[in-house]
C-alpha cells in the first residue's frame, strides 16, 4: 500500500492512497482472501477482468449519454423515480439534493428472466447517474489556472443493500471515507467495476466488513456517468449473523431484522444517516 500524506481541501482530509484492484483471473482461494481483506479494511475495492465484454458496457454508456441528452420533458416520459424512473437533483424523499441527474431501474424478474423469480421477490436495482460538468465562475479573475471546483453530485451515504457493483467513465469524482474521516478519490478506470460493501453485508458479517460511506463530486468541465447495480435480498429475508461469526469478544452488534423493515427504516431517514444504528442491540442485549 502506498501511503501519502493527506492534504486539506475546504477543510475536508483528502488522502491519496491506492485502493486495492483485485484480478478475478487470479487463482480462487487467493482471489477470494484478497476480497476479505479488502472489505475489512475498506469496504471497497476495484475488480479487473471480470468477464463482461468492452463492447457491451460501451453500448451501455452510449445509450446512457443519449438518454441524458433529451430534453427534461423527454427524460421525464420515464416517470418519476421510485422504483424505476428518473430523478434531477433530489435523492430519496427526505430533501436531499445533489448535482446529479439518474435512472433508477427495477432489474424486473419478467424483463431479465422468468426464471429469476423463484429466487427473489424483490428485484434488485440498478441505476444509471449522470453528473453534468457544473461550471463555477473564478472569484479570483488574476488567476491563470483552470477553475475546477466541486460540488456535490451525490452526497455521503453508505448504500443499504448487500454489495454494490459500479462501473463509471474515465471521469472521476467518486470518494471513500476512512474511519478517521479522511476521504480517498477512487482514480476512474473505466476498464474496471468498483465493488463496495453495504449495510446488509455489514450485519450479516457481525461488522467484520464495513459498509463503506462514499459521495460523488462533480467537476467544471467533463460529465461523469456511473452505472451502479444494487444487490439486494428478497423483502422477506431475514438478515442475521451466522452464529459461527458470534464470540464472547465479538457479541451481537445487530438484532436480526427483514429487507423490508430495513428498507422502510432507510426510507424515513436522510441519505448521510447511520441506519444501522437503529438496529444495534443494546449493551445488556449482546449475547455471545
Ligand atoms: O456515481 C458514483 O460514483 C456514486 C453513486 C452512488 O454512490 C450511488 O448511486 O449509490
Ligand atoms: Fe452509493
Amino acid at each position: 500500500m502506498v501511503v501519502a500524506s493527506p492534504t486539506q481541501i475546504h477543510g475536508e482530509k483528502l488522502l491519496a492512497i491506492e485502493l486495492p484492484v483485485i484480478d478475478l483471473s487470479g487463482e480462487r482461494s487467493m482471489v477470494s482472501n484478497l476480497i476479505v481483506k479488502a472489505c475489512e479494511e475498506y469496504g471497497f475495492f476495484k475488480v479487473k477482468n471480470h468477464g463482461v465484454p468492452h463492447d457491451i458496457i460501451a453500448k451501455m454508456e452510449n445509450e446512457s449519454f443519449n438518454f441524458f441528452a433529451k430534453t427534461f420533458d423527454e427524460k421525464q416520459k420515464a416517470g418519476l423515480a421510485n422504483s424505476f424512473g428518473y430523478g434531477c437533483k433530489n435523492i430519496g424523499f427526505n430533501g436531499d439534493t445533489g448535482e446529479v441527474e439518474y435512472l433508477l431501474f427495477n432489474t424486473n424478474p419478467l424483463s431479465i428472466a422468468e426464471r429469476s423469480k423463484t429466487i427473489s421477490n424483490d428485484p434488485t436495482e440498478f441505476r444509471l447517474n449522470h453528473y453534468p460538468p457544473m461550471p463555477i465562475l473564478c472569484k479570483n479573475k488574476d488567476s491563470s489556472s483552470p477553475c475546477n471546483h466541486n460540488k456535490v453530485g451525490f452526497g455521503e451515504h453508505s448504500d443499504p443493500q448487500i454489495l454494490t457493483i459500479l462501473r463509471s467513465n474515465d471521469v472521476g469524482g467518486l470518494q471513500i471515507s476512512l474511519n478517521d474521516g479522511a476521504w480517498v478519490p477512487v482514480t476512474p478506470d473505466p476498464t474496471a467495476f468498483c465493488v463496495n460493501v453495504g449495510d446488509l453485508l455489514q450485519a450479516m458479517t457481525n461488522g467484520r466488513f464495513v459498509s463503506v460511506r462514499h459521495k460523488a463530486l462533480t467537476n467544471s468541465y467533463k460529465s461523469r456517468m456511473s452505472m451502479a447495480y444494487f444487490a439486494a435480498p428478497p423483502l422477506n429475508a431475514r438478515i442475521a449473523v451466522p452464529p459461527e461469526m458470534v464470540t464472547p469478544i465479538k457479541p451481537a452488534l445487530y438484532r436480526p431484522f427483514s429487507w423490508a423493515e430495513f428498507k422502510k427504516a432507510a426510507f424515513a431517514l436522510r441519505l448521510g444517516d447511520s441506519r444501522l444504528g437503529l438496529f444495534m442491540m443494546e449493551v445488556d442485549e449482546q449475547v455471545a
